[in-house]
């Protein structure tokens, strides 16, 4: 089941209001490479967010033109090693019918034939084998993909779209005694895997300054470094609340991301043994540093590690490495909120109110203090609620029985 109510450490689902929208100014394109096949790619003005962050679009890889075809639709020419060229465009509307972009900056004096004996000439069709700057070329049929996601997509504007690579050119007809040709663009499949979803809000991850924390195993290398984990938003340290907690390194806006974990496994009552052998040493260390709470003293840290630090995805529950340190406050004085990235399998936790430097980040575990301890054996000590007497806490314990150790969420 998806986040929500029925969630371990349930909150609200992260509902942005609509005025987080992230527009696009109008970009500039810009496309250049070098002679070794470095391409850089940038867009001129940055983006703005409602919230007023300011952020740059990502750079782009390789510029690859094809060599020998002219069919869009293949794939295997279009990323056959070719000459590479630069393109400017000064156009910031790219489907314009009359937009233009000029070949300038070409890496060599001319294209007219590489190493490769691939040549310029050869893109096109006709006898022309060379492309001189001011040549004109036609945005019309560019291939394009939003960039920028906006979550009230009637009001998609058509200056999102950008362009990322160059991939292939046609000549078309002269218009008026000057070439024309087609660029089919294909967009990097890296800005693609840019963009995190965590519920309506869209991440991009070069503009967040953030990166998917764990996404290869397990960064940092040392699981003791987890434990002062800082991402120049927040920090893992002790907490006076109860053990390690995450504080913020600066001051933060509402609705900033603050962290983008992959969870380290999801497992279910029945396979998390099963799932607790795939991981690594390195892995296994790390989580064996977080908090367990053992309901007996026969019970297995590990379950209870699992048990304590789970967040409920889907049929399972998931761990976090450093998303598990966030400790909890009640009745909304919680100022971080999270959600689930389904395709990339991570956790994106955000901001929901300004949070001074300093502060402790706070997510919501469950509704009240009975049923934190009924679930996670803890007493709240937020501040933020009546808490529970010694006698609830009493009453409350038979409830822990041998077997509801892994159904009891
Ligand atoms: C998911 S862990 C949070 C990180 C934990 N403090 C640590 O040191 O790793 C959950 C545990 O933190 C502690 N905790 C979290 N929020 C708390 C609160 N509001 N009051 C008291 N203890 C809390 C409890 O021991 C709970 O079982």
């Amino acid at each position: 089941m998806p986040l929500g109510d029925e969630h371990p450490l349930a909150m609200g689902k992260f509902n942005p209001p609509s005025s987080l929208r992230v527009t696009a100014m109008k970009p500039t394109y810009e496309v250049s490479s070098d002679s070794s096949g470095k391409t850089s790619s940038s867009t001129s003005p940055a983006s703005q967010t409602s919230s007023g962050e300011t952020s740059s679009y990502p750079t782009s890889s390789v510029d690859k033109l094809s060599s020998t075809s002219c069919n869009p639709n293949d794939k295997a020419h279009r990323n056959a090693p070719g000459p590479r060229a630069s393109l400017r465009t000064h156009t910031s509307q790219p489907e314009d019918v009359g937009s233009k972009a000029s070949f300038a900056d070409w890496d060599g004096k001319s294209l007219d034939q590489e190493a490769n004996r691939s040549t310029v000439g050869s893109m096109f069709h006709g006898s022309n084998r060379t492309i001189t700057p001011n040549d004109s070329v036609s945005m019309r049929n560019a291939y394009r993909k939003p960039y920028l996601i906006v979550p009230d997509t009637s009001k998609k504007s058509k200056y999102e779209d950008r362009l990322t690579r160059l991939g292939y050119v046609e000549r078309l007809s002269d218009i008026d005694g000057k070439r024309h040709y087609r660029i089919v663009l294909d967009i990097d499949k890296e800005l693609e895997e840019d963009r995190v979803h965590a519920g309506s809000m869209t991440i991009s991850l070069s503009s967040s300054n953030l990166f998917i924390l764990n996404k290869d195993g397990l960064q940092p290398k040392l699981a003791s470094d987890l434990e002062e984990f800082n991402n120049g938003l927040l920090q893992v340290k002790k907490s006076p609340i109860s053990g390690f907690g995450v504080f913020a390194v600066r001051d933060l806006e509402r609705l900033t991301p603050v962290l983008i974990e992959r969870e380290l496994f999801n497992a279910n009552s029945f396979d998390l043994y099963q799932k607790l052998d795939t991981l690594t040493k390195e892995q296994m260390i790390a989580y064996q540093t977080l908090h367990g709470h053992q309901r007996s003293s026969s019970e297995d840290i590990r379950a209870a590690i699992w048990r304590t630090n789970r967040f409920s995805i889907g049929l399972g529950g998931s761990v976090f490495l450093v998303g598990s340190r966030f400790n909890h406050a009640c009745k909304g004085s919680n100022n971080v909120d999270y959600s689930f990235d389904w395709k990339k399998r991570c956790m994106v936790f955000v901001t929901q109110k300004k949070v001074p430097a300093g502060s402790e980040l706070f997510i919501r575990y469950g509704s009240d203090p009975h049923h934190l301890f009924l679930t996670w054996g803890f007493r709240c000590a937020c501040g933020h609620c009546t808490g529970i007497t010694e006698e609830e806490c009493e009453a409350i314990k038979p409830a822990w029985g041998e077997g509801n150790d892994f159904t009891m969420w």
